[in-house]
């Protein structure tokens, strides 16, 4: 059985304690958000945490008033109705007020807690995302980080302001138990005591349980992403294709059962035991309820207590035993919203990696591009590139052919800074792209992934993310598209360049796998600053004209650029200045294509092969 107080990482009683560290954080992030309401939910509180033993006090005023007018009333008939019974009106008008205050107080609470949790929910939304834009590749794909992230997104946005609610309310509530206790201790400080005893072991059950539903919650987050997934595969436009010719919904569905029923069984075990411990152990709170109960009757008939002070300090003694457990409840809630906060700020905190230097120049201008010795191994993986070495100077091209899998766009990635060389150098104009700035950097290079990003936006917008500087220019949208060639297409389109994309939004209209082509293409020309263009198989969904017309274009406009083509048609490649072949990570071949003709090695193997297939 796991220990009874445990947070995530430390498993003493101290840890318990330890946990409530991010309430301060919480209560910080409220009165970023807004002051005013911070005073306002205080201010709220403290009325509502107050009055209510005001007003058991004054019931008792009432109950005694009454009383003693009945008596005087029996004991001379002519006393004057009015002046008796004025004061106790009095009363009843005040206790009136007390109620209509407390009403007003709680009112006042629950619209400034439903305006903080938007304005809260908001702000850490932003946070996580903010942060997610500083995260480097490999920390996105590192899996561990990315149930982080989702944990984070699930249930720490709503999770501060229950905790600042229940701060607040914990506030309220204890402050009503002082004034309690000040009315209580005066029938017996024992009763006091027996209010106390009553109500801990629900407490204590509460902490336990909400520790074991944390741990729960944490360590099934892969199985939720994997939920997610499914529902995702089986309800998007992009893959519900593939789904229903495959006939794949009545396995994914029923993997998706699957999750939720264990998922479920697990829920349903905790809730069971948490409700059913709470059920025996609060009947112990109502036993010590009755049994003050029959102590307060007793002292009341032996005349110790009037029958106002019975009907106080019963009403104290219930009140007091709901405001005792709700703080109990409110601070293991609080234990369990400050856990998955703990989740939140895991994450918030994770390192950034370093962003490179500060060079906006090389040290030499006009080298070129320079690999040296460079290896690389994926974060815990295998080495995928291997001793690779080359030099690319300003006006040449390059082709990078090879096999799936032999390391291609690893070499792009590395060449962009998505990723760092583990062994090796890579430099820009003589100087190491580590030393970069990175925005410098970026803006020298333009690149289109095969897996480019289909945005759900405007054709322009679609255009304009290559260049964020001038993603509203629609002169350098049609520029971009007259080179990219996508804007014979785009004119025809119902809305021009406003015409959205995608099928997801209102009038959306789908592309063809290679005008979607065409659009990255664009997209890679926005750049005009870049003079290193990568195209990592830009045309492989387009005819062979509009492939023939792409690289005609292509050569125009890269004249003095440095090109680099990654392309499994040697049509495309052999016009390539250095062409290399790229095997398991090493370079087995290099040269141009008709050198590399001349030694009759995998690259001829290669041509031949594909020139037969068009024979
Ligand atoms: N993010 C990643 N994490 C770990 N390994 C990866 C990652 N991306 C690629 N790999 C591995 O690195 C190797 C090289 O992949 P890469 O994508 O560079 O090949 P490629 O030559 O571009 O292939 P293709 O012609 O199919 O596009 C593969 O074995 C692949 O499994």
């Amino acid at each position: 059985m796991p220990p009874l107080f445990s947070s995530p990482t430390d498993t003493s009683v101290n840890g318990f304690f330890n946990v409530f560290r991010y309430s301060q954080r919480a209560l910080g992030l409220v009165w970023e958000t807004s002051r005013w309401m911070m005073f306002g939910l205080a201010l709220c509180t403290l009325v509502a945490g107050v009055l209510p033993a005001a007003g058991a006090w004054v019931g008792q005023l009432i109950v005694d008033g009454v009383v003693s007018a009945m008596e005087t009333y029996r004991d001379n008939s002519a006393a004057n109705l009015i002046v008796t019974i004025t004061p106790v009106l009095e009363l009843v008008a005040l206790e009136a007020l007390i109620i209509a205050l407390i009403a007003l107080a709680q009112r006042g609470l629950s619209a400034q807690q439903s305006l903080l949790r938007a304005l809260l929910g908001q702000k850490v939304n932003v946070m996580i995302l903010e942060k997610a834009g500083t995260l480097s590749l490999s920390q996105f794909e590192d899996s561990e980080l990315y149930d982080q992230l989702t944990r984070a997104r699930r249930e720490a946005s709503t999770r501060p302001l229950a905790l600042v609610n229940k701060t607040f309310g914990l506030l309220q509530n204890a402050i009503s138990l002082v004034s309690f206790s000040v009315l209580l201790v005066q029938f017996s400080p024992w009763a006091l005591l027996i209010l106390v005893v009553g109500a801990l072991p629900v407490f204590i059950s509460e902490a336990k349980f909400s520790g074991d539903a944390f741990r729960l919650f944490r360590r099934r987050s892969p199985e939720t992403r994997m939920q997610g997934y499914l529902e995702t595969v089986l309800a998007r436009e992009d893959s519900i294709k593939e789904v229903k010719l495959f006939g794949l919904e009545p396995l994914f569905l029923q993997r998706y059962r699957d999750i939720f029923n264990r998922l479920f069984t697990e829920d349903r075990r905790l809730t069971l035991r948490r409700e059913g411990w709470g059920f025996l152990l609060g009947l112990l709170g109502t036993l010590t309820f009755y049994a003050a109960y029959g102590w307060v009757v007793i002292e009341t008939i032996a005349g110790t207590i009037t029958l106002g002070q019975m009907a106080m300090y019963l009403m104290v003694f219930k009140q007091g035993q709901s405001a005792l457990s709700a703080s109990l409840t409110a601070i293991s809630g609080m234990y369990e919203d400050n856990l998955y906060l703990s989740n939140l700020y895991e994450y918030l905190e994770q390192p950034t990696q370093q962003e490179g230097g500060t060079l906006k120049q090389g040290a030499l201008p006009g080298d070129g591009l320079r690999f040296e010795d460079v290896s690389f191994a994926y974060p815990g993986g295998k080495q995928v590139l291997q001793h690779i070495s080359l030099h690319l100077s300003p006006g040449q091209s390059l082709a990078l052919v090879g096999e799936n899998g032999s390391g291609k766009t690893t070499l792009i990635k590395l060449l962009t800074r998505l990723y760092n060389p583990t062994q090796g150098r890579i430099l820009l104009d003589g100087s190491d792209l580590r030393d970069w700035e990175t925005s410098a950097l970026r803006k020298r290079v333009g690149v289109i992934f095969q897996d480019f990003v289909r945005y759900q936006l405007p054709v322009g917008e679609n255009l304009g993310v290559g260049d964020i500087h001038a993603f509203n220019d629609e002169a350098r949208w049609q520029q971009a598209a007259h080179n990219g060639m996508a804007d014979s297409f785009i004119k025809r389109m119902p809305q021009g360049y406003n015409t959205q994309l995608g099928r997801w939004f209102k009038d959306g209209q789908e592309l063809s796998g290679g005008q979607w082509q065409k659009i990255a293409l664009s997209r890679a020309y926005m750049r005009e600053e870049a003079d290193i263009l990568v195209l990592d198989e830009p045309t492989a969904a387009m005819d062979a004209a509009a492939e023939a017309d792409v690289f005609t274009r292509f050569r125009q406009h890269s004249r003095d650029k440095m090109t680099i083509l990654i392309s499994h048609r040697f049509s495309t490649v052999r016009s390539a200045d250095l062409i290399l072949v790229i095997d398991q990570g090493e370079i087995i071949e290099h040269g141009t294509h008709e050198a590399l003709l001349a030694i009759n090695g995998r690259y001829a193997h290669l041509f031949h092969l594909q020139a037969k297939g068009y024979r």
